[in-house]
């Protein structure tokens, strides 16, 4: 199994190019399922989770085929299968975004339940409330979503927890429903936003993404469309957070600051200087290895879009093990998202976790050790330990890592920083 080994204590200089969004990509992969295409895709990132989602759709008889640097074309008009098996899907939690275009388009979907992920139980109760309410007939059996419905009619759908998945699985089961759909409470991240952009390229009637009402008006057909995938502003973030801690100059190219307004403002109070224009950011900072108690802790809360992201938590209390003084990081979208501390706390950190909060007191350093990696997120947040820490770390499991950062060693390393994948 690969490991990362880093010696920690480079600052970071220079100008590296943010990747297109994972968490956009898979979503928008799904959305080729509702027509038969083509749909060509840009800015798509090389990830695992893109190798596993091609899998799923190539299994189902999607025809995809590279198109263009970082482009796909998926074709759809030949789908043999309207099932996602429990092999393919028990890997990567977004496979459950093929139910709602499966059942629009082709009247019927059986897939298997996306298993409870490390990070949390991650129901999907409300994708299946939503597609009851617009009339589907649905069972769990097995394991398996069975669902089934003539045709998806429009419906008001109220959700009581913020959804991302759950937002993007209705809006493209609407997309081909019978009338208007209302989806209340609805997510307001720029996936949503991204996705609901290339559903109307695509010939969809949707209005209001990007607030907490989706209206959609379904259409009887979706055709061929051309869309280039949003930059990932959680990739452009954490290495907004690993120049703001080693210091130095870093520029960002293809990413865009009006996404981060919440991680832009806790890196400036932390003490980071920020410019931006429309699609680059640039991070200046003295860092914690110039200079000790460069930076300032930062309390962080997460909560949904446009307040602080769950996906840079553990970035953020990345900082705050190495920043002046006490913060409390507070995660509230899931119940099990602090597996980073234990970790963190062999490297030296000084964190306590009481419920969802955990209170991380800055050390003046962190030294270097062989940890793991436990979730995606989890394992760049002690990627951005190990840069600060004094000698040697040792990133084990990284296969986390490669479901959500595309090519990470060497744009870490063309920065600067000592950073080494061992097979
Ligand atoms: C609102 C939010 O920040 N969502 C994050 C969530 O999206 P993802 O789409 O994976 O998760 P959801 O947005 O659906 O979940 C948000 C919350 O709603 C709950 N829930 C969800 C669906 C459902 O049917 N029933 C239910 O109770 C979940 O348990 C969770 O507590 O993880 C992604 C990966 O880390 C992040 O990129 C998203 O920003
Ligand atoms: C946890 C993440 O992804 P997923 O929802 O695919 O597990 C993430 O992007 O941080």
């Amino acid at each position: 199994m690969d490991k990362l080994v880093i010696q920690g204590g480079s600052p970071l200089n220079g100008e590296i190019s943010v990747s297109g969004a994972k968490n956009a990509a898979l979503p928008i992969l799904c959305a080729a399922l509702l027509t038969d295409g083509p749909l060509v895709l840009g800015n798509v990132p090389e990830l695992h989770d893109i190798a596993t989602m091609r899998k799923l759709l190539a299994h189902m008889g999607v025809k995809i085929e590279a198109a263009g640097e970082a482009g796909l074309s998926l074709d759809a008009s030949d789908i043999h299968t309207c099932e996602a098996p429990y092999d393919m899907v028990k890997t990567m939690r977004a496979s459950i975004l093929v139910l709602g275009p499966l059942l629009a388009r082709f009247g019927h979907a059986r897939v298997s339940l996306p298993g409870g992920c490390a990070i949390g139980s991650r129901p999907v109760d409300l994708h299946i409330k939503g597609l009851q309410a617009m009339g589907a007939e649905i069972h769990i059996e097995h394991g398996y979503i069975e669902a089934k419905a003539a045709k998806l009619k429009g419906a008001r759908v109220f959700m009581d927890i913020v959804t991302v998945t759950g937002t993007e699985n209705l809006m493209m089961a609407a997309a081909l429903a019978e009338g208007t759909t209302v989806l209340e409470n609805a997510a307001r991240e720029p996936e949503v936003v991204d996705l609901a952009e290339c559903l109307i390229k695509m010939g969809a009637k949707i209005e209001g993404a990007g607030t907490d009402v989706i209206t959609v008006t379904g259409v009887a057909s979706l055709h061929k469309a051309q869309h280039d995938v949003v930059c990932d502003r959680i990739e452009a973030g954490t290495y907004m957070v690993a120049a703001a801690m080693t210091g130095g100059k870093v520029k960002l190219n293809n990413a865009r600051a009006d996404l981060l307004d919440a991680v832009i403002d806790k890196l400036r109070e932390s003490g980071a200087q920020i410019e931006y224009d429309s699609h680059s950011i640039t991070v200046k900072s003295q860092g914690v290895l110039q200079q000790r108690g460069a930076l300032k802790s930062v309390n962080i809360r997460t909560a949904p879009h446009p307040a602080f992201p769950t996906d840079m938590q553990a970035q953020f209390m990345a900082l705050n093990t190495v920043a002046d003084a006490v913060a409390t990081v507070t995660e509230t979208i899931f119940e099990n998202r602090f597996m980073h501390v234990q970790e963190m706390q062999r490297l030296g950190a000084n964190i306590e976790v009481e419920g969802n909060t955990a209170i991380v007191r800055g050390c003046e350093f962190l030294e270097g050790a062989t940890v793991m990696a436990t979730d995606l997120r989890a394992s760049a947040s002690l990627v951005l330990a190990a840069l600060v820490a004094r000698g040697e770390t040792v990133i084990e499991r990284i296969y986390h890592l490669d479901r959500g950062y595309e090519r990470l060693e060497e744009k870490l390393g063309q920065l600067g920083a000592n950073i080494q994948r061992v097979k």
